[in-house]
């Protein structure tokens, strides 16, 4: 009788388990890729324990321990491959880029925070809709295009500056953590860029802004790779307390559509009123453009009112692409921009490094402070500005794991191993950007190294210095956009200050990005916060800069604000 009971449960449990692993709520797990070495990992859960904090410095661990610098884990049902070295990530990355340019499709992310399939171009699978988007936002932050966003990218960076200068007047202090101020300048940006849209900063908005930055903050740490999703590679999971866990998602997709919303809003409505006063004109002879401020008459240029009128895109489209522009480098560029301010801010190496910025910078503009800073957006002419934002970028790695890619076709490997279609794969980005085969004593921050003998920018005929802009089909389409935005703030905060370190020790940056990681289980580095002193460098020049925003800028800024 007992073992009837018995032989009946098995049959029970076996039959209950083949169910629930047809509707994919327990294990149906990718097969291991043949001679791809695997890491050891646990029963069911793989290699999941191991890989939920800083997993860039895990797969770095393995490398060293294992001596593999291709291998394979298994995070719960899925496997991903993990490339490691400089080597291999371009050979992956550049020589395969047309069988590894699509994006892995995630539960949490696409099926739950993005309905209605808005989701950003990096988010994006490969597939017509992915090749539209990403040739519109390629057209619009190409250097062409750029360069006629020059006039705005100065006066952005000026008002920016001037504001930095009264808070600081205003606070009586000179110490500041500069993340947010550098978070604005982009957003502010950015957002005109996309939608021909001046955010007031300087009153009603700026709880908008703060807004905009916490939800698109937010989101990026609900994006992290694997350890705050892992429904998506257990599926049991999303079974379980699911309304709680997705109240949070639902509720920053809300809060990011009201933003979003509004602003495309503005644009509609104002290529309606631009098309009515142009009849009105014509009618009356009248000419409105006098009464107009730079942001009104610049309009036209922005990403939105320039692909309403010229639509091949869907909507949704459209929607996608504002959102990879109002997103995508808001926390990125900042934090780039932070991290190296901390190293200017150094009581030991930042001295030098700014003295030797500010001398190089001068050179190339006859040693003339106002040339220097009206020209600054106009070419990126400086090399050692552009080696110190390389080597920021290379140093700090704000994405050290980069963003995930899927196989669209078989990949094979020196001649022998297949990484298989459908294969998702990981760059270590981080492990790349400190490979001591291709850059010397990786963990010094050395800008010389970008810079040859004479001084020069190196020339790297793939113009792939690091992997922080990732590489091949589905690198990063604002890099060019990111570098002059750098280039711009970082030479006019050194002309009007000499970066120094706090009074508070505890205060002071620490510049070991993994040290300071605030957020190890999220995709992007995030250092914990830090305070810099700013003194002016030349306190003639900074008074001068304060009077020319005033009366340059300010009337036709506030012309705009009493407008809206
Ligand atoms: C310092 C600032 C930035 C960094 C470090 C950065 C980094 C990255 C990385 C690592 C990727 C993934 C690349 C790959 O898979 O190979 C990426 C993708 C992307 N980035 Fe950036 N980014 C920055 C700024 C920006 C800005 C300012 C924009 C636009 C306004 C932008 C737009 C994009 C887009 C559209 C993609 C997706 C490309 C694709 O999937 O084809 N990024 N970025």
């Amino acid at each position: 009788m007992v073992w009837i009971t018995v032989v009946f449960s098995c049959i029970l449990v076996i039959m209950l388990w083949h169910f629930l692993s047809s509707i994919g709520l327990v294990f149906n797990q990718d097969s291991e890729i043949k001679n791809i070495p695997s890491i050891p990992g646990l029963p069911f859960f793989g290699n999941t324990f191991d890989t939920l904090s800083n997993p860039h410095l895990k797969y770095q661990e393995w490398c060293q321990r294992y001596g593999y610098d291709i291998f394979q884990v298994r995070i719960g049902t899925k496997r991903i491959v993990i490339v490691n070295s400089y080597d291999s990530i371009q050979k992956l990355w550049t020589e395969n880029c047309s069988s590894n340019n699509s994006r892995p499709v995630l539960y949490t992310f696409h099926k739950v925070l993005s309905k209605n399939a808005l989701y950003t171009i990096g988010t994006t699978p490969f597939g017509q809709s992915f090749k539209r988007k990403k040739k519109t936002i390629a057209s619009h932050l190409n250097y062409k295009n750029l360069y006629g966003y020059n006039e705005l990218i100065q006066r952005e960076s000026d008002l920016a500056m001037y504001r930095l200068m009264k808070d600081l007047a205003s606070n009586h202090c000179n110490e500041t953590d500069l993340l947010k101020f550098f978070q604005y300048f982009h957003l502010q940006l950015s957002v005109y860029m996309t939608y021909g849209y001046q955010l007031d900063l300087d009153h009603s908005e700026k709880e908008l802004a703060d807004e905009i930055i916490e939800v698109e903050n937010s989101i990026i740490k609900i994006r992290s790779h694997t350890s705050s999703n892992l429904q998506d590679y257990f599926p049991i999971l999303r079974y379980i307390n699911s309304q709680n866990k997705y109240k949070k998602a639902n509720l920053l997709r809300e809060r990011r559509q009201v933003y979003m919303d509004k602003f495309m809003r503005f644009t509609i409505n104002q290529m309606e009123q631009k098309k009515f006063n142009e009849k009105r004109q014509m009618k009356c002879g009248t000419n409105m453009r006098n009464q107009q401020s730079f942001y009104d008459r610049n309009m036209d240029t922005s990403l939105v009112a320039h692909n309403l009128t010229n639509a091949k895109l869907s909507f949704s489209e459209l929607q996608s692409i504002c959102l990879t522009m109002v997103s995508a480098g808001l926390d990125n560029t900042a934090l780039n921009l932070n991290y190296l301010m901390g190293q200017f801010s150094h009581p030991i190496k930042g001295p030098s490094l700014q003295t030797k910025a500010v001398n190089e910078l001068l050179k190339c503009h006859g040693n003339d402070y106002w040339e220097a800073w009206c020209h600054s957006e106009e070419e990126s002419n400086c090399n050692y500005i552009m080696a110190l934002i390389h080597e920021t970028l290379r140093y700090f790695t704000v994405l050290p794991t980069s963003l995930p890619r899927y196989t669209t076709r078989d990949i094979v490997l020196n001649n022998s191993v297949v990484i298989p279609q459908g294969t998702t794969l990981f760059m270590n980005a981080w492990n790349g950007n400190h490979d001591d085969k291709k850059f010397s004593h990786p963990m010094e921050f050395d800008p010389e190294r970008y810079l040859d003998q004479e001084g020069k920018l190196i020339s790297n005929e793939k113009g792939l210095f690091h992997f922080s802009f990732g590489a091949g089909a589905r690198m990063c389409s604002g890099s060019k956009l990111a570098l002059k935005e750098m280039y711009v703030i970082i030479c006019k905060m050194l002309l009007l200050f000499e970066i120094g370190p706090p009074k508070a020790e505890e205060m002071l940056a620490e510049l070991d990005p993994n040290k300071s990681n605030k957020f190890p289980t999220s995709s992007a580095i995030e250092p914990r916060k830090f305070l810099v002193a700013l003194k002016p460098r030349n306190p003639l020049f900074y008074q001068g800069v304060s009077r020319h925003i005033q009366q340059t800028l300010l009337e036709d800024y506030k012309l705009k604000m009493q407008n809206k």
